[in-house]
């Protein structure tokens, strides 16, 4: 059971190239889709649940061609779009309910069979009778892990589901994401990498509607062993001087002052070894593709 990408594309009537020729093989388990604002993330969601039309290339799923076959597809998809927006003023299990009858459960008993054991699942059991307009960001987000589930999907794709999520929240919500992957392909985009760190098993990074970096993401850090070199600056002159010398890839604040790291074969004058991480990775990645594009 695998979700594959060949060659999709996707150019909007405007001119915008929002997918380049995207090549991915997506398999069971958590994968986290990267990329700044703008990359073509939501682009490819909404294509893959057949929201929208790509211009050209192959997507399948366990058998099922996705520009085809969009209703079996269907069949087998569970979404949590970006902007999942409920009704204030009905109740989690009735708007649950309201759900589960239009995606085909029809039987009273087992549908509320399905909607209790969601609710219970996404630990909203007890807020059951409250009405959603009073949720939390986070409980709003595991309801809309909830819906995405009716008719336990095989591929489910999440949105940017941790933005605007305080810690403990998204801590929840991650073992939530964990406890489901076991079963089926999960599809997370994002454009926070401890998402993608703390969770998937694999990933890959998009930046202007290409693919620039895939894989394993310990792999992917590994890769950066001893090419990533660090050093405090104290000087905005420092910083600009080291930026046209230097492959800068991050400057970060540590405890107020500014830490550069930067990709280098061997210690640049100044610079001490960093141990490198997926942030590393994923800025890499982005100066390359913004040099080559
Ligand atoms: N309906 C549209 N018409 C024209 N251009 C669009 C449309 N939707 C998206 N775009 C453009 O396509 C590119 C990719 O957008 P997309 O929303 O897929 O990126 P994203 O990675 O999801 O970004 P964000 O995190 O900001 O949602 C952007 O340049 C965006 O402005």
């Amino acid at each position: 059971m695998e979700l594959k990408l060949e060659g999709v594309s996707k150019t909007y009537p405007n001119g915008t190239r929002a997918l380049q020729g995207v090549n991915l093989t997506i398999p069971r388990g958590m994968f986290g889709l990267l990329g700044p604002n703008g990359a073509g993330k939501s682009t490819l969601m909404r294509s893959i649940a057949t929201l929208q039309d790509v211009d050209a290339g192959a997507m399948t799923f366990d058998g099922i061609d996705l520009r085809r076959d969009k209703d079996r597809l269907r069949e087998v998809l569970g979404y949590l779009p970006q902007d999942f927006g409920v009704y204030p003023k009905v109740t989690a299990w009735d708007m649950l309910d309201h759900l589960a009858q239009l995606k085909g459960l029809a039987q009273r008993g087992p549908r509320h069979d399905a909607v209790k054991a969601l609710l219970q699942k996404t630990n909203l059991w007890e807020h059951r009778d409250r009405r959603l307009g009073g949720f939390s960001g986070g409980m709003k987000q595991r309801f809309g892990i909830a819906q995405a589930l009716l008719g336990n999907p095989k591929l489910l794709i999440v949105d940017e589901p941790t933005a605007g999520l305080d810690p403990a929240e998204r801590f929840r919500f991650h073992n939530l994401l964990a406890e489901i992957s076991a079963d089926v392909v999960v599809l997370l985009s994002t454009h926070i990498v401890s998402d993608v760190a703390d969770l998937c098993q694999n990933m890959a990074i998009l930046a202007h509607g290409n693919v620039v970096a895939a894989g394993h993401p310990l792999k992917l850090v590994e890769s950066l062993h001893q090419r990533v070199w660090k050093r405090f600056v104290t000087h905005q002159e420092e910083l600009d001087a080291l930026m046209k010398e230097l492959e800068v890839i991050a400057v970060r604040r540590v405890a107020g002052q500014r830490l550069v790291h930067v990709h280098a074969e061997s210690a640049p004058a100044g610079f001490e070894p960093a141990t490198p991480d997926l942030e590393d990775v994923y800025f890499h990645a982005l100066a390359r593709a913004s040099k080559q594009s």
